[in-house]
């Protein structure tokens, strides 16, 4: 509604000027002669006063000789000024704030652009919004001024001057009315009529409007009638009032400069805000991160960021007037680029990442928005690229992804991306026809080596373990890390499954190679299990199932080897998880019990003490051996609960018989490692002794050498607590581990138990009896008592009466016992060294 057309727009550029010393009449007559309601009084150029038609009302028409007087004295000064570029509006507001009607308009020099004059201002604002709403009843001044044609002139401006009115309506005869304006008071200073009553002087006849007119038509009818002030008619065409051009305007003034307020408010705001989102986007622009590149609609470059130059190693005039393509790197072909500038036309946006080149010739990978930016009339008048180097956080994702797929330890694919490449193999093989094997590789004894010589060193081979297998394949050949000291190897496009087997030698042997490591030198050999798609499966997890399954088989076919897998490899595998899901049901259905095999002094063969050993009852199946459950119980963590029952019922079992007046033996109870490394073991043992009322040197321990060698300084403090209690404990299968003799020392080992493997071949292989001698001759040493096992026949037990062991054990004497049968032994009291039968030998 407001425009912001400035006031030199719509001025009179001619001024009328007299000077100060020109008589009242004369610059009136020109003032008339002009048809201006104003003159400018100018001494030397400069404005120093200005009369107006209004100010005609403050003359004294009784006295004709003051029209002579100079304008100097009647003038309004100083001449109130106003600025050639303020707009029309600001204008307005000025004119109300001074109160007055005329401005002169000057310039940035204080010269003189014209005069300016309320009347001006409004009849270039549309009213047309104000006034065609309104009637002229809402203006009239019903108040007016109207006096006998009889008055005499002064009297009536006197009357006007007074009241104040710009103009009176005058009686004429019949009922008529004429008008008298200050324009007709002007126009008669200086003439000789100033005498004549008014009613010779006004107007006539009136010309007036309906008060039910419209201003809009009142307005109609100024304008063309060039005149300022009309009469109003009521109902029945009764002169009611009177009505001013300047009452319109005063009228709708209020109206006009509040809506004008509120508008230049608005407009003063929306500025205030635009100039601080400038000021922001300027700052933004300055200091973000991101590099900001600002291209004409033909895609030249305007502008550019300080980010972007710090990125592309570019300054803003290296690029601007050229085109993006300065940074193209080249990876991206010219279809890529079609595809995005048709997202940006379609959308009007594109982002994606896109890799540039710097100004020293490095390629980087970016992250690129890019914005279409339109004018008012919808077109294209910038595109704005913002984008941000991705390099870092590209080489982190990557880091990341790398470590989700490989093995931290030797930094092989792990089992995620060993299964992705093989189903990636599956499918490509089903195309060309061919077959993919998989390999599952097992470290024979690994555990020993980390039990022995700690996790560091384990690490260690298994680092040079995985390179020595990377190194056995080919390029395109998967080596993975499945965990533990478990590795596979994928090996695709075979075309002659025959050639597996010679590739399986050459992993073993190269495997098998002494590992020297801190001055250890190791040897770790490994057995291979191997599946083949489609022979076997066409799915990957059954495949890496399968030649799991398969390396079993070639662990129980004596290590060091491989097999490949066949059908029946399942069922195998199906029983062990048979008998897990039974062996976790056992203790509850109480399926376990303990059978007792005596322990007989060597000379007398007199019963000396017992071993409690376990057996299985299975309800299905019946008698399952110890050799074939504990390892399952072992891996699933049952032989914690299964190790305390066996504590618990080999002690209460000891007691029971004490109590009945059987001598007091002890009882040897086998530890597994997984309860040995049970942190709460002794205070276990303490309870269970507690509750049962064994005395604590009737109960005796069985480890194993590979159970000590784990964490050896916790071993020996468990020891020595279980010692310091008074248990004895005994060093199962000794001969057959890496036992080291300097921690042996330090064990509180009572008895070494020699392996039944040394005494199987001892009266034939002199090997095994030096080495019996040996464990003897060094447990006498050391102070410990010494037991063998495994006594099966009189030559055995006569070669070991010459080397004067001391305790034995095995079938020569008795097999294991169920509890009645062992109690009868007891019972009877006699040396044993005749074979009895063992009726719960599983
Ligand atoms: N952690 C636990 N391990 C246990 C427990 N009970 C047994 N076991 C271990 O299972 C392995 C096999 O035991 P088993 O089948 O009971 O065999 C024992 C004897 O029957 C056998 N033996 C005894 N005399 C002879 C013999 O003259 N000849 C011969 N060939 N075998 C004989 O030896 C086994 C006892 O061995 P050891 O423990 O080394 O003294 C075995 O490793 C048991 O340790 C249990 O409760 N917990």
């Amino acid at each position: 509604m407001f425009s912001d057309v400035t006031i030199e727009r719509i001025i009179h550029p001619e001024i009328l000027s007299c000077s100060s010393a020109t008589p009242l009449f004369q610059a009136v007559q020109r003032m008339v002669d002009a048809h201006y309601s104003s003159i400018l009084v100018v001494d030397d150029g400069a404005a120093v006063g200005i009369w107006t038609e209004q100010d005609a009302l403050a003359l004294d028409f009784s006295d004709p000789t003051f029209f002579s007087t100079p304008i100097s004295s009647v003038m309004s000064s100083p001449v109130k000024t106003i600025y050639h570029k303020i707009s029309i509006g600001e204008a307005t507001l000025h004119f109300r704030e001074e109160g007055v009607r005329h401005f002169l308009v000057v310039d940035d020099e204080g010269a003189h652009k014209g005069i300016i004059t309320q009347s001006d201002i409004v009849l270039n604002q549309g009213l047309e919004y104000f006034i065609s709403m309104r009637e002229v009843k809402a203006v009239l001044n019903k108040s007016h001024l109207c006096l006998s044609g009889q008055t005499p002139l002064h009297d009536a401006v006197k009357a006007m001057r007074n009241t104040p009115a710009d103009a009176l309506l005058v009686e004429g005869e019949n009922g008529s009315y004429g008008i008298l304006t200050e324009r007709d008071v002007l126009r008669l200073i200086g003439s000789n009529r100033t005498s004549l009553p008014i009613g010779k002087l006004a107007n006539f006849p009136l010309l007036s409007v309906s008060s039910k007119s419209s201003l809009f038509h009142a307005r109609k009818v100024f304008t063309e009638n060039r005149v300022r002030h009309l009469g109003v008619t009521g109902e029945n065409g009764e002169l009611i009032g009177l009505v001013t051009f300047s009452d319109i305007l005063q009228n709708i003034e209020y109206d006009y400069v509040h809506s004008l307020q509120m508008a230049l408010r608005e407009r003063e705001q929306s500025l205030a805000v635009s100039t601080q989102n400038l000021r922001l986007a300027e700052k933004v622009f300055e200091t973000t991160f991101d590099g900001i590149m600002i291209t004409g609609p033909r895609n030249v470059i305007e502008s550019v960021n300080p980010a972007f130059t710090v990125i592309t190693g570019f300054q803003a005039r290296d690029v601007i007037g050229r085109t993006p393509t300065i940074l193209a790197s080249g990876r991206h072909d010219s279809e890529f680029y079609r595809a995005m500038w048709a997202e940006i036309g379609e959308k009007g946006y594109w982002q994606g990442e896109v890799w540039n080149r710097r100004k020293n010739g490095e390629i980087y990978p970016e992250w690129l928005a890019i914005n279409v930016i339109r004018d008012s009339t919808g077109k294209v008048s910038n595109y704005v690229a913002i984008f941000s180097d991705i390099t870092e956080r590209k080489a982190a994702e990557s880091h990341v992804r790398h470590l989700a797929h490989h093995d931290a330890l030797t930094d092989l694919p792990n089992r995620i991306l060993f299964v992705e490449r093989l189903n990636h193999a599956i499918v490509h093989a089903h195309r060309v026809e061919q077959k993919v094997a998989v390999m599952f590789l097992d470290l024979d004894r690994f555990k020993r080596i980390n039990d022995t010589l700690g996790h560091t060193m384990g690490d260690r081979l298994l680092q040079t373990v995985g390179q020595r297998l990377a190194a056995c394949m080919r390029e395109d050949d998967t080596v993975a890390r499945m965990g533990g000291d478990e590795f596979t190897v994928l090996i695709e496009n075979v075309t002659d499954p025959g050639s597996l087997p010679s590739l399986a030698q050459k992993i073993i042997a190269e495997l098998s190679r002494p590992v020297v490591l801190d001055g250890h030198e190791l040897v770790v050999t490994t057995s291979i299990g191997i599946s083949i798609y489609p022979d076997d499966s066409d799915q990957s997890d059954a495949l890496i199932k399968h030649a799991d399954a398969a390396m079993y088989l070639a662990k129980e076919k004596g290590r060091n080897n491989f097999q490949f897998f066949t059908s029946e490899m399942n069922a195998h595998a199906f029983e062990r998880m048979t008998m897990e899901t039974w062996l976790r049901k056992a203790l509850e259905r109480q399926e376990f019990a303990l059978h007792y095999q005596p322990q007989v002094d060597i000379g007398s063969h007199r019963i000396v003490g017992m071993e409690a050993l376990l057996r299985w009852n299975q309800p299905d199946v019946g008698m399952i051996p110890p050799v074939q459950f504990i390892p399952v119980a072992e891996d699933t963590g049952l032989i914690v609960p299964i190790g305390e029952w066996v504590l618990l019922e080999a002690c209460s079992q000891n007691k029971a018989w004490q109590d009945e007046g059987l001598p007091h033996l002890r009882v040897a109870v086998n530890m597994s490692g997984r309860q040995f490394r049970q942190k709460n073991l002794v205070e276990v043992i303490s309870s269970i002794l507690k509750k049962t009322g064994l005395e604590p040197e009737c109960l005796e321990l069985e480890i194993t050498e590979s159970i000590a060698m784990v964490n050896a300084d916790e071993t020996v403090t468990k020891l020595h607590a279980l010692k310091a209690m008074g248990i004895r404990i005994s060093m199962d299968d000794f001969g057959t581990g890496h036992s080291s003799l300097s921690y042996l020392k330090q064990f509180p080992i009572d008895t070494l138990k020699i392996d039944k493997s040394f005494v199987q071949d001892l009266t034939r292989d002199s090997t095994d009896n030096t080495i019996a001698a040996a464990i003897a001759a060094m447990a006498r040493g050391l102070k410990m008592k010494i037991i063998t096992e495994g006594v099966e026949t009189e030559e055995q037990l006569t070669c070991l009466k010459g080397m004067q062991q001391g305790d034995v054990q095995g079938y020569y004497f008795s097999h294991p016992l169920p509890p009645g049968e062992f109690a009868a032994l007891l019972r009877g009291g006699q040396p044993l060294g005749e074979m009895t039968p063992d009726a719960g030998k599983a």
